[in-house]
């Protein structure tokens, strides 16, 4: 029979991910324990703790053959003199070249690529690694900042506030040689890449948004126009053109501190829970996400042990959910979920 109406065609997106679900489909985990693109001790402990709240088991339970290459292993750089203003050039160079190669390889070999990090300035070489493979990909930020400062707009020198700026066309003729980024080039033109949740932005950052009609949506936005329509805007301006590969970007400072408080750079205002998960959830749903990153874990920075806890375990629940991971009844009642599972036995055989 035919199915008509909203329900029906709620029922008929949910076969279609169910039998994208069916498909083979593979994860390659990879931990980037890397801190200096910032000053706080803590956040190279990020991959440690996202695995301890029980990511590999969650990723296996959404029946994708998990693939957990571990950690890389960066070189300690004895001499690295700040560039201009900027801090561990050399460090922070050398880490993302290693992380480009291995992004490169794992989006190669066909795996949805999940990157575990780290501070933000992972970023060059997570998406720069995807780009090899997927040149036309689109990316998607979720963050309390644009991270997009260039060496002369930042005003801390910190690497992990200025990984937009090594990718955008745009701003080639704006970025200085730093010492230890002679293997980038940008890849990314300003209109494929979108932000969500910004609410802390330097003067700068505002300028380069603004001058190169960058798409965003700042906690204000999200305020206004609510998360659903701030997802469908999003996606169409990033899709309508052409379904292509979708990398996201998700620094955990993204949500309210009150959620995810180990992190570096809390911002009070952020995302709620389930704003957070609609929005992965939706990414899931396009089929088309291809790669991910989530950073800015610090669990020294915790108040307590709950505190750390309770910001891994929602990193854990944005990389499930953003793989497909939804909770019983999140999206339509029991019965249409099991009408779901009956006609997909049948429709994905
Ligand atoms: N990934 C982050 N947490 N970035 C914070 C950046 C803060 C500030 N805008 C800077 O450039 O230093």
């Amino acid at each position: 029979m035919a199915l008509r109406g909203p329900v029906s065609r709620l029922i008929r997106t949910q076969l279609r991910h169910r039998c994208q679900q069916n498909r083979a489909q593979s994860v390659a985990v990879l931990g980037a324990p890397f801190c200096k693109g910032q000053k706080r001790r803590g956040v190279e402990l990020g991959p440690k703790v996202i695995r301890d709240a029980g990511l590999i088991d969650r990723l296996s339970a959404l029946d994708y053959s998990v693939h957990d290459f571990g950690d890389l292993s960066f070189q300690h750089l004895e001499q690295d003199e700040p560039y201009m203003d900027v801090k561990f050039p050399r460090s922070v160079g050398s880490a993302n070249n290693m992380l480009f190669s291995a992004a490169s390889r794992a989006v190669g070999a066909g795996h949805t690529f999940v990157m575990l990090g780290g501070d933000h300035s992972l970023a060059i070489g997570s998406v720069s690694g995807h780009a090899q493979q997927s040149p036309d990909l689109c990316l998607i930020w979720v963050d309390a900042h644009a991270d997009i400062n260039t060496p002369m707009t930042s005003p801390s020198g910190n690497l992990h506030g200025q990984p937009v700026a090594f990718m955008l066309k745009e701003l080639q003729d704006k970025m200085p040689d730093i010492p230890g980024f002679s293997w980038t080039k940008p890849f990314l033109s300003s209109r494929d890449l979108v932000y969500i949740g910004l609410r802390d932005v330097d003067p700068g950052e505002h300028h380069i948004l603004k001058s190169l009609g960058i798409q965003y949506f700042s906690m204000r936005d999200i305020d206004r126009l609510g998360i659903q329509r701030v997802m469908e805007v999003t996606l169409d301006h990033l899709l309508s053109r052409k379904q292509r590969p979708i990398h996201l970007s998700f620094d955990i400072d993204a949500f309210d501190p009150s959620l995810a408080p180990a992190t570096g750079t809390a911002v009070n205002g952020g995302l709620t829970y389930r704003e957070g998960i609609y929005l992965t959830e939706e990414i899931h749903n396009t089929g088309l996400l291809s790669a991910m990153d989530l950073v800015e874990v610090n669990p020294l920075l915790g108040a307590n042990q709950e505190a750390v806890e309770a910001t891994a375990s929602l990193a854990v629940d944005v990389i499930a959910s953003s793989l497909g991971q939804t909770r019983e009844g999140a999206h339509a009642s029991i019965e249409q979920m099991s009408a779901v599972k009956n006609d997909t036995e049948q429709l994905c055989l």
